[in-house]
C-alpha cells in the first residue's frame, strides 16, 4: 500500500473576476548607454527606448511580461494617458483581473527601435549631424528590435521574463526573443504571426512602400520640417488596412452601402461611424452617374470613405520613413535555417501558446501551425489555438473574450516540469533491499524509481514494499518491484499528475522523457505546497 493522498482539485484555483481598466498611465524613456550595434554591423548611439509599465514587479522580478507591439503600435498598450478618451491598444487584455493581470504580473511594453513614438527612429535627430536621420538611418531587423528591448529588460534588472507576447509583428518579436535569448523567456504567446514572411506579405509591404516613395513630397526621405508625404503614407495604410480585415467583416461593416450625400463624408467619432451591421447603414442606392462628374463619386461607398478615414488618421500619428523601415524589417523576417524551421527554432526552450485567427488571410492559420509543428518536433511544449472570428487579422486587437480566455488559461497553467524534483534518487533492479532501504532512510524519500543502465524506467519501489519484504524475509529488490508503474511527462499539466495520484492512491510519480528515461519525480507534497501558495 502507498500513502493515500487527497490531492485537491485545481479547477477552482484561478477564479475569473471581472476585468477592470488601469487608470492614468505614463510613458518613460531609457537611453541605452554607449553604442548600440545592429544586426547589419552598423551602430547607433544615444538610442532611446520609450516604454510603459503596469503592475508591480515582485521581489525577484520573476513576474514580468513583455508585450511587443505590431507594425504601427507603440508603448502605450493599456490604461489612459491624461486627457485621452481612448485607452492603449491592448487594453482589452491588460489590467486588473484581465488575462495580463496587473494585480499579479508586471507588464512592460516598449516602442520598437525604428518607431516614431518616443524610441529612436528615422525621425529622431542624429547626434552626429544635428538633423533627423531620414533614410540615413541604418536598415533594421526584428533582431535589432529584440536586442533593444533586451537592453531595457536588463536595465530594469530582469533576469528572466515570465512571458513575452504580441500579435502580428509583435509575434515575430516573441519568436525572435525565444530564439535569440532562450534562457530569458519562460513562456511565449505568439498571435496571428509567421516565422517567415511569405511573398504575398512582402508584396503588400512593397506596394505600401512604393506608395510612399512615389509621393513627390517624400523627397528621398528628407521631408522633416516640410510638407510630409501624407498622400503616399495614407495610401500605404489603406492598402495595409484592407489586409487587416476580412471579406466577411467588410460585408458586415459596409455591404455596398454608400455615404449619405448631404452628410459629412468622414464621421468624427466612432459613435458617428458606420455601424457594424448593414441594417443600420444608409440605404443602398445606385450612383446617378449620368448627371454628376466622376469626382462626385470618388468616395461614395462607405468602404471608400472608411479607408480614406483610416489613411488620413494614420498620417497624423505615423512617420512615413518609420513605415518604410519597419515594413522592411517585417519582410526580412525569416527564422528558418538552411531552409528548415525546425532547425531555426532548435534552441527554443520557452513553453509556447501559438494563436491564429480563422479569418486572417494575411497571416493565415497554417503559418501558426507550422510554428507549432517545428517547436513540437524540437520537443518544445507548444500549444496551438484558434480564435474563431470574422474580424480578420486585426481580431487580435478586438476579440476580447477569446483572447482573455486563451491567454489566462495558458499563463496560469502549471506543468509537471514547474514542480518536479530534478535531483532524485533511484536504484537498479540488482540492488539489495537493505541498500534500497538505507537510501530511503538517509535521503528521507518513500519512493525509488528503478532504472536500467541507460536510465530507462523499469519500475518503482516504495517504503511500504520494503517493509513488507522485510516482514516476509525477501532480500532481493527484483522480487518486489512494481513493474506496472504509473508516470507522467514533464509537459503534462499538474492536474494530470494529481488525477493519476488520486485515481491510483499513490503519492509520487516518476517523470519520464519521450525515450522512457527518468528525468525527475513529482510528489503529492509538492502539489499540496503549490496549492498552499494560491489559497
Ligand atoms: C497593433 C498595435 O500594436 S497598435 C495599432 C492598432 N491600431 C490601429 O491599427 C489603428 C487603426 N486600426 C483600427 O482602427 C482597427 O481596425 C482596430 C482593430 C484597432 C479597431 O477596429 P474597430 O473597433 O472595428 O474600428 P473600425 O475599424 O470600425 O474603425 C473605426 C473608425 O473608422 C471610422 N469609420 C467607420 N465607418 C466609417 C465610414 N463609413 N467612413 C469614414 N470613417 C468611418 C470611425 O469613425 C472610427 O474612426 P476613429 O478611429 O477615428 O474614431
Ligand atoms: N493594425 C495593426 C496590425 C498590423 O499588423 C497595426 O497597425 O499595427
Amino acid at each position: 500500500m502507498e500513502i493515500s493522498t487527497q490531492v485537491p482539485s485545481f479547477k477552482n484555483l484561478f477564479s475569473g473576476k471581472k476585468g477592470q481598466n488601469l487608470g492614468i498611465v505614463r510613458s518613460m524613456n531609457y537611453e541605452i548607454p554607449g553604442i548600440f550595434r545592429l544586426e547589419s554591423g552598423k551602430t547607433l548611439s544615444h538610442v532611446r527606448i520609450e516604454y510603459e509599465m503596469y503592475g508591480k514587479m515582485n521581489a525577484d522580478k520573476s513576474n514580468v511580461i513583455l508585450v511587443c507591439h505590431a507594425l504601427t503600435g507603440d508603448a502605450h498598450a493599456a490604461g489612459f494617458h491624461a486627457g485621452d478618451k481612448k485607452p492603449g491598444w491592448w487594453n482589452i487584455v491588460i489590467g486588473p483581473n484581465k488575462a495580463f493581470d496587473t494585480e499579479r504580473y508586471c507588464i512592460v511594453c516598449s516602442n520598437i527601435i525604428g518607431g516614431c513614438k518616443g524610441s529612436t527612429g528615422p525621425s529622431s535627430i542624429n547626434p552626429e549631424t544635428g538633423k533627423p536621420y531620414g533614410i540615413s538611418f541604418p536598415v533594421l531587423t526584428i533582431v535589432d528590435m529584440v536586442n533593444a528591448q533586451k537592453k531595457l529588460v536588463e536595465h530594469l534588472g530582469i533576469k528572466q521574463l515570465f512571458a513575452v507576447t504580441g500579435g502580428s509583428m509583435g509575434g515575430m518579436q516573441v519568436l525572435q526573443w525565444t530564439v535569440s535569448y532562450p534562457e530569458m523567456v519562460k513562456k511565449a504567446i505568439a498571435i496571428a504571426t509567421t516565422a517567415s514572411t511569405t511573398p504575398q506579405q512582402i508584396a503588400f509591404g512593397a506596394i505600401g512602400r512604393k506608395a510612399i516613395t512615389d509621393d513627390p513630397k517624400w523627397n528621398g526621405g528628407n521631408y522633416y520640417g516640410k510638407k510630409t508625404p501624407a498622400q503616399g503614407l495614407a495610401l500605404a495604410r489603406m492598402i495595409g488596412h484592407i489586409t487587416y480585415l476580412s471579406d466577411a467583416s467588410m460585408q458586415k461593416k459596409f455591404g455596398r452601402a454608400q455615404q449619405e450625400k448631404a452628410g459629412p463624408n468622414l464621421p468624427k467619432t466612432s459613435s458617428e461611424a458606420a455601424p457594424e451591421i448593414s441594417s443600420e447603414v444608409s440605404p443602398e442606392v445606385s450612383p446617378e452617374v449620368s448627371s454628376e462628374t466622376f469626382s462626385d463619386h470618388s468616395s461614395n461607398f462607405q468602404v471608400e470613405s472608411y479607408l480614406n478615414h483610416q489613411g488620413d488618421t494614420f498620417t497624423k500619428r505615423f512617420d512615413a520613413n518609420s513605415y518604410l523601415y519597419i515594413t522592411k524589417a517585417v519582410d526580412f523576417f525569416d527564422l528558418s535555417k538552411n531552409g528548415s524551421l525546425i532547425e531555426g527554432l532548435s534552441g527554443v526552450t520557452a513553453k509556447y501558446l501559438v494563436i491564429s485567427i480563422t479569418s486572417d488571410w494575411l497571416y493565415p492559420p497554417y503559418q501558426s501551425q507550422e510554428i507549432v509543428s517545428a517547436l513540437t518536433a524540437n520537443g518544445v511544449d507548444a500549444k496551438y489555438e484558434e480564435i474563431r472570428s470574422q474580424y480578420g487579422h486585426d481580431a487580435f486587437l478586438l476579440e476580447e473574450g477569446q483572447l482573455n480566455y486563451l491567454i489566462r488559461g495558458f499563463l496560469s497553467q502549471i506543468l509537471v516540469s514547474d514542480i518536479m524534483y530534478r535531483n532524485f534518487y533511484s536504484v537498479s533492479r540488482n540492488e539489495t533491499i537493505e541498500n534500497a532501504s538505507t537510501l530511503m532512510v538517509k535521503k528521507k524519500v518513500n519512493h525509488l524509481p528503478v532504472i536500467s543502465e541507460d536510465e530507462k524506467l523499469e519500475g518503482i519501489v516504495t517504503s511500504w514494499d520494503i517493509t513488507k519484504a522485510v516482514a516476509c524475509k525477501i532480500t532481493e529488490l527484483n522480487e518486489i518491484i512494481t513493474r506496472d508503474v504509473k508516470y507522467v511527462f514533464s509537459g503534462d499539466k499538474i492536474e494530470t499528475a494529481s488525477s493519476i495520484m488520486e485515481d491510483y492512491s499513490i503519492s509520487a510519480l516518476p517523470v519520464i522523457d519521450s525515450e522512457n528515461r527518468v528525468i525527475g519525480m513529482v510528489t503529492s507534497e509538492s502539489i499540496s505546497a503549490l496549492i498552499g501558495k494560491f489559497s
